[in-house]
């Protein structure tokens, strides 16, 4: 299978001289498509460091990003933003919902915002909808939702753009342990069958049979 996520050799310290934080110490870590990896490490080893580069919401002080084959390393932030228009779908912790949208605009915002509007996408957010459960739910705002409703939400809007690249910011942190256990099967089920590479950092342990592979970071260094 082919890679789609690959972080080469990355460093990240924040600050200069003797206030600098090295919060990644050249890590490595190579996905396939519809593979699955879960990131788990103590407070502060730098595993949102690690997710934030992944996404390009943040650049690395050294090393290389690829996303399906593309290197992204030396993007403008113009470009970078496409990247995560385009080719990122990002889950976190909360499901961020927008409250003033119902689902079913919350999910067409995707589409909206990469200014890639047409029939097809509604029938993807139906389809999506259906499959995770929500179609009954399509009409209501985020704040009539369940907090499993509202995560279900937030992961079919991160498959709306079609990303190469699914990542998750401790998706199951506001749940309890039955339902954080079926947001991460959901999201395991959507990135085999739509062969996405998925990188989830989590705390909870009762999830991690369902990630095909475990690395831990531990004061900045990755551990396959
Ligand atoms: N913007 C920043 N400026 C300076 N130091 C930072 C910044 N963000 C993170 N750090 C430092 O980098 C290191 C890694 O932080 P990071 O947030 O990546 O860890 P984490 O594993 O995600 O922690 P947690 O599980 O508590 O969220 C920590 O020492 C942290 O204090």
């Amino acid at each position: 299978m082919k890679d789609k996520l690959v972080l080469e050799n990355i460093s990240k310290v924040y600050g200069e001289g003797e206030t600098a934080v090295t919060a990644l110490q050249e890590v490595s870590l190579r996905v396939k498509q519809g593979e699955f990896v879960a990131v788990m490490g103590p407070s502060g080893s730098g595993k949102s460091t690690f997710l934030s580069i992944a996404g390009a919401l943040l650049t690395p002080s050294g090393g290389t990003i690829a996303i399906d084959g593309r290197d992204i390393t030396n993007l403008s932030s113009k470009e970078l933003h496409d990247v995560r228009i385009h080719d990122i779908g990002f889950v976190f912790q909360a499901a961020n919902l927008v409250p003033y949208l119902h689902i079913w605009d919350q999910l067409l915002l995707v589409p909206r915002l990469a200014k890639n509007m047409g029939k097809q996408e509604e029938e993807k957010a139906k389809i999506l909808l259906e499959r995770l459960g929500l179609a009954h739910r399509m009409r209501h705002y985020p704040e009539h939702l369940s907090g499993g409703e509202r995560q279900r939400v937030a992961i079919a809007r991160a498959f709306m753009n079609d990303p190469a690249v699914i990542l998750a910011d401790e998706p199951t942190a506001s749940l309890d342990s039955k339902r954080g256990r079926e947001i991460v099967e959901m999201l395991a089920q959507e990135v085999k069958t739509r062969g996405k590479a998925a990188v989830m950092v989590t705390h909870d342990e009762r999830v991690l049979d369902v990630c095909d592979r475990i690395v831990t970071i531990k004061d900045g260094v990755l551990y396959n």
